[in-house]
């Protein structure tokens, strides 16, 4: 018999422990690669740190985790995050103040993901990373945006424009934390359609997506994870696991969820 096939992401058996503190306990996960999850929980459930793992920016306290076939804590983490790409629309990318200042263009802040540095480098750039930046502003919807200084970019494009730059190393994973975050209805949905497309463009992509609403999960979803309480309290096909009676039981209040054309919603059952 040979080795098992490793994941994209796998978890065993895993604890984040901080000083007084269990940030995630006993917790079992295998990501395919190709597969596109959503993870969801109620606030402080443990989502970001799980995400954090994935991404091999912190160390399990217990268990082991594999990325990319890596086992954290015997790989150089720098090494394996080049095939990582993290967008966390809540926080600012690093130094992206850095790049207002310096009147950085959309496109330029696509470019500096080549070289996943906070500032442009330019003679690291030749004319086939110039392209392949507008060819991923226009993957994700902002072809117009090339010349727009980034400071004066919508929230929603710019949401759009950081995807669009951790895209530009190529990696193998996607990571997205709460990217809806703060962005109204028509931006909300023009991103939710933007990677609902990269699923169906790059059939090689693995994502992970993080959010709080079910209004949120693309219709390209194909696994959901839910935690609770430090825990995965259900993980598996994404048909399989957003249903009411999980959702009510994660969220702890009577939900009811409905799935229509691919896209779901929840609320809460009045009685
Ligand atoms: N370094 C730390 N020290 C102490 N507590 C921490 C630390 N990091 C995270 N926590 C706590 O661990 C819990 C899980 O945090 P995490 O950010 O993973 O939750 P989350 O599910 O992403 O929450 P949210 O939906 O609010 O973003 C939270 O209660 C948080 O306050």
């Amino acid at each position: 018999m040979g080795e098992p096939v490793p994941g994209a992401v796998e978890l065993s058996d895993v604890g984040v422990r901080v000083v007084g503190r269990t940030l995630l306990a006993g917790v079992d996960w295998r990501v395919e690669y190709g597969e596109h999850w959503v993870v969801l929980g109620p606030n402080g459930a443990g989502k970001t740190t799980l995400l954090s793992l994935a991404a091999a920016v912190r160390h399990p306290t217990e268990g082991a985790v594999t990325v990319l076939g890596q086992r954290l804590g015997r790989v150089d983490l720098r090494e394996l995050r080049r095939h990582i790409g993290l967008v966390a629309a809540s926080q600012r990318l690093v130094d992206e103040e850095l790049l207002e200042e310096e009147q950085a263009t959309a496109h330029t802040v696509v470019l500096t993901g080549h070289t996943g540095t906070s500032v442009p480098l330019w003679d690291k750039y030749g004319p086939a990373e110039h392209e392949r930046a507008h060819l991923l502003l226009a993957d994700l919807g902002c072809k117009d945006l090339a010349d727009r200084l980034f400071r004066v970019c919508s929230q929603g494009e710019r949401a759009r424009i950081r995807v669009a730059r951790a895209l530009m190393a190529d990696p193998v994973i996607l990571l997205l934390d709460e990217p809806f975050a703060g962005l109204d209805l028509p931006a909300r949905e023009d991103l939710i359609t933007a990677v609902e497309n990269l699923a169906e463009t790059r059939p090689a992509l693995t994502t992970i997506t993080v959010t709080h609403h079910l209004e949120e999960v693309p219709a390209t979803t194909t696994h959901a994870l839910l935690v609770r309480d430090a825990r995965i309290q259900a993980s598996g096909p994404v048909a399989e696991i957003l249903t009411g009676e999980n959702l009510s039981e994660c969220f702890g209040r009577p939900l009811r969820v409905d799935h229509v054309d691919g896209r779901w919603s929840a609320r809460a059952l009045r009685v």
